[in-house]
Formats: C-alpha cells, sequence, structure tokens
C-alpha cells in the first residue's frame, strides 16, 4: 500500500531541507561563522509565519514546525563538525556559497508552509502519527538518506502531528 500521499510531501520537504545541512555545514566549516544564527533563524521564523498567515494556516503551528526544522538542521551541522574534527579527510574541500544554499532553503521553507497547510484536517486526525511513520519510512527508500539524516529527519517531524 502506498505512504500516505497526504503527509509525503511534508517528509520529502523536511528531507531535502535537511539535506542542505550538509551543504551549510560545509560553507561554514573553518570559517568564524557559527552553526547557530539566531538572526537567521528569527528570518526564518518570521517568514513563514507570514506565509502560513497568507494562505490561512496557524501561524503559530506553523513556526513551532519550523523551529523542529531548524534545531534538526543544527544537530546534522554539529555531527558532520564532530566528524570531520576527528577525520580531518572527510573534510569538504570546496565551500558553498552560504547565500545561495540559503535561497534553497527559503524555496524548500515555502514549498513547506504550502504542504502543511495543505494536509491541516489530516495533521489533527488519529492517524496523523502512523502516515508520518510511513512517510518517513517511504522518504527512506527513495532517498536513501544516512542514519544521522534520518534521525534527524523524526526530529524535525515532532511537532507536524497536532
Ligand atoms: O542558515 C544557516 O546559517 C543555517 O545554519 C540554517 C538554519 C536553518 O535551519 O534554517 C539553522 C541554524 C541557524 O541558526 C540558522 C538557520
Amino acid at each position: 500500500a502506498p505512504a500516505s500521499p497526504g503527509l509525503l510531501p511534508v517528509a520529502s520537504l523536511a528531507a531535502d531541507r535537511l539535506a542542505t545541512a550538509d551543504l551549510v555545514a560545509a560553507a561554514k566549516w573553518g570559517t568564524d561563522s557559527p552553526i547557530d544564527d539566531p538572526a537567521r533563524e528569527q528570518q526564518v521564523l518570521d517568514t513563514v509565519a507570514a506565509q502560513a498567515q497568507q494562505i490561512g494556516a496557524d501561524p503559530d503551528e506553523i513556526r513551532a514546525v519550523f523551529r523542529d526544522q531548524i534545531e534538526a538542521n543544527k544537530t546534522v551541522q554539529r555531527a558532520l563538525f564532530r566528524r570531520w574534527t576527528a577525520h580531518p579527510d572527510e573534510a569538504p574541500t570546496t565551500k558553498p556559497d552560504l547565500g545561495v544554499v540559503r535561497q534553497t532553503i527559503n524555496r524548500i521553507n515555502t514549498g513547506l508552509v504550502t504542504a502543511l497547510a495543505d494536509t491541516t484536517p489530516e495533521r489533527s486526525s488519529a492517524g496523523c502519527r502512523p502516515d508520518l511513520a510511513l512517510a518517513v519510512v517511504e522518504v527512506h527508500h527513495e532517498k536513501h538518506p544516512d542514519l544521522l539524516h534520518t534521525a534527524a529527519l523524526v526530529r524535525s517531524l515532532a511537532s507536524v502531528c497536532r
């Protein structure tokens, strides 16, 4: 049986967003830019809350989901920094432009706000948790993220069901 078509876009976009953590970490590695950037976080949260309001979704609910997206993203970045510190041969050799990566993140954010707004009734139904679990399995199967990213994906979806 197909995994919940409703929540699949939510899980899929969250996975795409987490995939950007590798690029963000590579952009920051060996620079003075810290993993935590509270000003950028505020900007992300304010933007998605405004987008939610525009399309009739609950801004506080969307904010909560994105706080989890950001925490999960930082989990991946910190794990990569630890890995690259312990194994310098695994550290990235090219440095992506953080501004360009953030444009990608912005696009994913907009898609995720829409996917969340589109699943409002489903996300408050009793079937939400099992459907979300199926969607995670489906995403794992399709995109084959590693264990670090799959664990972060589960973490990033903590507030999706209401
Ligand atoms: O844009 C960054 O610098 C990121 O590290 C990404 C991100 C996010 O998930 O949006 C995560 C941590 C930072 O505190 C700010 C934003």
